[in-house]
């Protein structure tokens, strides 16, 4: 699809997508750039790509697409050190959780000439560092925030790009996704760490027993607490107005249960509780939950599970087995 792709940031997004770019051959040569420089070590050690380099201006130099996987409050940064190296007629692209900031940073420094359309893949992990795989975005959902004016032509590859990696494609404004994502992903990440934040505080319970009596309930909800720290910072930072809003009519609806504990309301809660269960059952019936470990989606949910050998299967371009995929990550 594109001649050369620069990968600025490597972390669980840009490692899946080096892993899932060389498992679809979307690209004659991947270059990947990355500020630490261990995880440019470990992801060269992985054969994530064909070059490796601390500074992302030479990675996206010459790039027909460019995508940005970095910590959303990191955005702007990233856009001025590439700017001068943005090759005319580029798509430049970015995946970060946070849209309204993230273009804010990013837009008044993108060159005329270069085509700016940001997205979020609706997928991840509660793993950090270069944790990724091939499948994440199988079957997932990547919402595309196009600008005024975006030419149609960019929006369509990058689109068949997402399609190749796995993902449905969505569009909405900036705005419009801020709101959702800070009820469908930014408050259950708050409220997991906050209960876990809870749970160590307790004095009548000490931590040992929390981790060794840990009732599955609580295992499941306390997932995302494992998520990175940096991301999360960042999110409460990046999407402040839209998470407050959420979280205020959390509390209010948190409230409303509250009472009717205390009052007994037993026909309240079992209304409550059906209704509840009924929206999980339609993420089940809409495909979009996974598998608890590996989180690779179902061969039922995704139509096709890749096996072991294809994803591994040496480029016929690269021979030496470029891109070689760890199974164990
Ligand atoms: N992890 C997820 O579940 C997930 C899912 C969807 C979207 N996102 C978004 O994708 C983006 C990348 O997230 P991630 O979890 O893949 O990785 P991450 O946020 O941990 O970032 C990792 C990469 O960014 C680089 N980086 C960090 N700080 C930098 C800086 N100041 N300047 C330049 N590079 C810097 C690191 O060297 C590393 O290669 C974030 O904006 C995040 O909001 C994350
Ligand atoms: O399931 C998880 O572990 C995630 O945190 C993934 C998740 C989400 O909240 O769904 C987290 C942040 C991203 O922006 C998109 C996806």
């Amino acid at each position: 699809m594109f001649g050369k792709i620069g990968l600025v940031g490597i972390g669980p997004i840009g490692s899946s997508l080096a892993r899932v770019i060389c498992r679809e051959r979307l690209a004659g040569h991947i270059a990947i750039a990355s500020g630490g420089i261990e995880t440019l070590k470990r992801a060269e050690k992985l054969k994530l790509g064909d070059t490796y380099t601390t500074e992302a201006n030479e990675a996206v130099r010459g790039a027909d697409l460019v995508v940005v996987s970095v910590p959303v409050g990191a955005s702007g940064a990233v856009a001025e050190e590439i700017e001068p190296a943005l090759k005319e007629g580029a798509i430049l692209t970015e995946v970060g959780s946070a849209k309204v900031s993230a273009i804010a940073q990013m837009q008044p420094v993108v060159p005329e000439g270069v085509h700016f359309i940001p997205g979020h893949p609706l997928t991840g992990t509660e793993k950090s560092g270069d944790a990724g795989f091939a499948d994440l975005f199988e079957n997932r959902w990547c919402i595309l925030t196009p600008l005024e004016g975006t030419d149609l032509t960019a929006l369509e590859k990058l689109s068949e790009f997402w399609r190749r990696c796995g993902a449905n494609i969505g569009t909405t404004d900036p705005q419009h996704h801020d709101t959702t994502l800070a009820l469908v992903s930014h408050l259950p990440h708050i409220i997991a760490y906050n209960i876990v934040g809870t749970a160590a505080d307790l004095e009548t319970v000490t931590k040992s027993k929390v981790i060794k009596y840990s009732a599955s309930g609580f295992r499941d909800l306390t997932r995302l607490a494992a998520s990175d720290p940096r991301t999360w910072h960042d999110m409460c930072l990046h999407n402040r107005d839209a998470i407050l809003e959420m979280m205020a009519r959390f509390l209010e609806d948190l409230a409303h249960l509250q009472r009717a504990i205390r009052w007994g309301e037993g026909d309240k809660l079992f209304d409550f509780f059906t209704r509840a269960r009924a929206i999980r059952c339609s993420i089940i019936e809409e495909g979009q939950n996974i598998d608890a470990s590996g989180y690779i989606p179902s061969a039922r949910q995704s139509g096709i599970r890749r096996s072991l050998a294809q994803q591994t299967a040496p480029s016929p371009r690269h021979p030496q087995g470029r891109c070689q995929l760890d199974p164990s990550l």
